[in-house]
């Protein structure tokens, strides 16, 4: 029988214990709170900024909303950010990504405060992440890494194949696996094997952003498979990177779109705000 890794059940299960955090730090008059920038109107993004919010809103975090069109030019964002840098009531920023063509994202990131950046997009939480020292976690590889640990499933010594090297989850989830002592392949759309790399994987961590894309014939059997993808396939439905009905009866254990990282990848975001702000008691 394949396990299911059930993504909201763990979710549920730490904003439970986030509540309680919440609670005390209100106790001391502080309220958590997470700034959220919004440029224009990406579609996840969209399903990202509806769900955090009442997922924030439940534990008793406070959310501020910065909501720019399209046509935003770098200097307002700029402007905002430092402000929000300097607020004392404000414990997290997140930008949402991607920003419209005009405005150069590694610049917005690297203005962002590093002891406020939630998302650790920061040049120097990156850094410090690469370094086996981190300080701020991006939410996904986070969530993904607790998933697997609630599920006994140790990644040191295994051989965990990842698809996909974006900013925000591959190259993260690479740096976290390695501080975790597994051993870590990372492809891409350009990996010319890439068939013969994902068979070798004991954990396959798949996040390229192509509906269905993998198949049974690309993994072994036994594998253990995480699916970061979230797309609408032509029948409108939320589907993975994986092709679920292929894959799941050969696998060990899987987790579900929806239903599997994304509602992790929120829980991280909410318990790093909290963890934000509770690092203003007394140090
Ligand atoms: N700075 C930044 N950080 C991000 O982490 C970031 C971002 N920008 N931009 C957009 C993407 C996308 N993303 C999602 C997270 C959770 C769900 C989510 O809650 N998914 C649920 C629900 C799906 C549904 O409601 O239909 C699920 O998979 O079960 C979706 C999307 C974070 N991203
Ligand atoms: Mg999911």
């Amino acid at each position: 029988m394949t396990e299911i890794i059930d993504g909201r059940a763990l979710s549920h299960k730490i904003r439970q214990q986030l509540k309680q955090r919440t609670v005390l730090l209100r106790a001391r008059g502080i309220i958590p709170a997470l700034a959220v920038i919004l440029v224009g109107s990406d579609n996840a993004s969209q399903i990202y900024v509806r769900n955090k919010h009442r997922a924030a809103a439940e534990i008793g975090l406070a959310t501020q909303d910065f909501k720019f069109p399209d046509t935003t030019t770098e200097e307002e964002l700029l402007e905002l950010i430092t402000k929000l840098n300097v607020d004392p009531k404000v414990h997290g920023i997140l930008v949402q990504l991607p920003l419209p063509p005009q405005i150069n994202a590694a610049k917005i990131t690297a203005a962002i405060n590093p002891i406020k950046d939630v998302d650790g997009f920061h040049p120097l939480n990156v850094g410090q992440l690469f370094l086996n020292d981190p300080q701020s976690l991006p939410c996904t590889p986070h969530g993904i890494m607790r998933l697997l640990a609630e599920h006994q499933i140790n990644v040191a010594g295994k051989h965990v194949v990842i698809v996909g090297r974006s900013n925000i989850v591959g190259r993260p989830m690479a740096a976290l696996l390695l501080n975790a002592d597994a051993t870590v392949t990372i492809t891409h759309s350009k990996t010319s094997n890439l068939r013969e790399l994902t068979q070798q994987a004991d954990i396959l961590i798949v996040a390229i952003g192509r509906a269905e894309f993998i198949k049974k014939a690309d993994v072994k059997p036994g594998v253990v498979v995480v699916d970061v993808g979230m797309n609408r396939n032509a029948a409108g439905k939320l589907v993975g990177d994986v092709d679920f009905t292929e894959v799941e009866p050969i696998a060990t254990a899987i987790t579900p779109v929806p239903g599997g990282v994304g509602p992790m990848t929120i829980a991280m975001l909410l318990e790093q705000t909290v963890r934000f702000a509770e690092r203003k008691i007394g140090g």
